[in-house]
């Protein structure tokens, strides 16, 4: 008989595997006595307005980590990926910020964050800092845990987040009756100086 609330531990994420946990890439180093970390992918997303809209669609910049890293500024949201697609059939995964890099003053996810059992997608991150740091594409940054459920889980596939492949910044406008259409504008300033040019 399990007890309520169970971690799985790294023995058992790597039994799970492929059955009813999925980790894409999955690297057994990166294995941890009850968790697997996870790594950032060379994208960021940041918001450019100057106050966020829970009620419409707001308007963002994407950013590429090059390879010497990029200096994250506090006061800033900071939306990332990972670069892993996880899937989970009948455990509850979370992740939660690496404690090395809350060390650093860099908050991932602060809290944790919970998400939900038939959640297939890579994770949106939400990171913000203290102090600038810098970061880098590939390092791990997140680790993902999972909890066994008790009772029957409802269906999240039709999830608003199900299926996600990129940085995904917030639906609520959806719950709030703001409108799909006018689009969570992307803002490509470096083709737009291209064109001037
Ligand atoms: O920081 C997070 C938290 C969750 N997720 C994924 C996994 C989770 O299963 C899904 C939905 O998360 P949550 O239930 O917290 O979002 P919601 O705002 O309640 O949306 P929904 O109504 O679709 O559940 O998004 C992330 O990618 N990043």
């Amino acid at each position: 008989m399990h007890g309520l609330n169970m971690l799985l531990s790294g023995e058992e994420i790597k039994r799970k595997l492929n059955e009813t946990i999925l980790i894409e890439p999955f690297d057994e180093s990166r294995i941890n006595p009850n968790s697997y970390n996870l790594t950032l992918h060379h994208e960021l997303l940041v918001y450019e307005e100057v106050i966020l809209d829970a009620a419409t669609p707001n308007r963002y910049r994407r950013l590429e980590i090059p390879a010497e890293g990029i200096t994250l500024q506090p006061g800033l949201l900071y939306l990332g990926r990972t670069v892993e697609h996880t899937e989970t059939k009948d455990t509850a995964p979370m992740i939660k910020g690496r404690s090395s890099l809350g060390r650093l003053g860099l908050f991932i996810n602060p809290g944790g964050s919970l998400g939900d059992v038939g959640y297939c997608g890579t994770w949106t991150l939400e990171m913000h800092c203290v102090q600038p740091v810098r970061i880098y594409a590939n390092m791990q940054i997140c680790q993902i845990y999972y909890l066994q459920v008790q009772g029957e889980c409802g269906d999240y596939g039709p999830g608003k987040y199900q299926n996600s492949s990129d940085i995904q910044p917030s639906l609520m406008y959806r719950e709030l009756g703001g409108e799909d259409h006018d689009g969570q504008m992307e803002l490509n300033f470096d083709e737009l100086l291209h064109e001037s040019r």
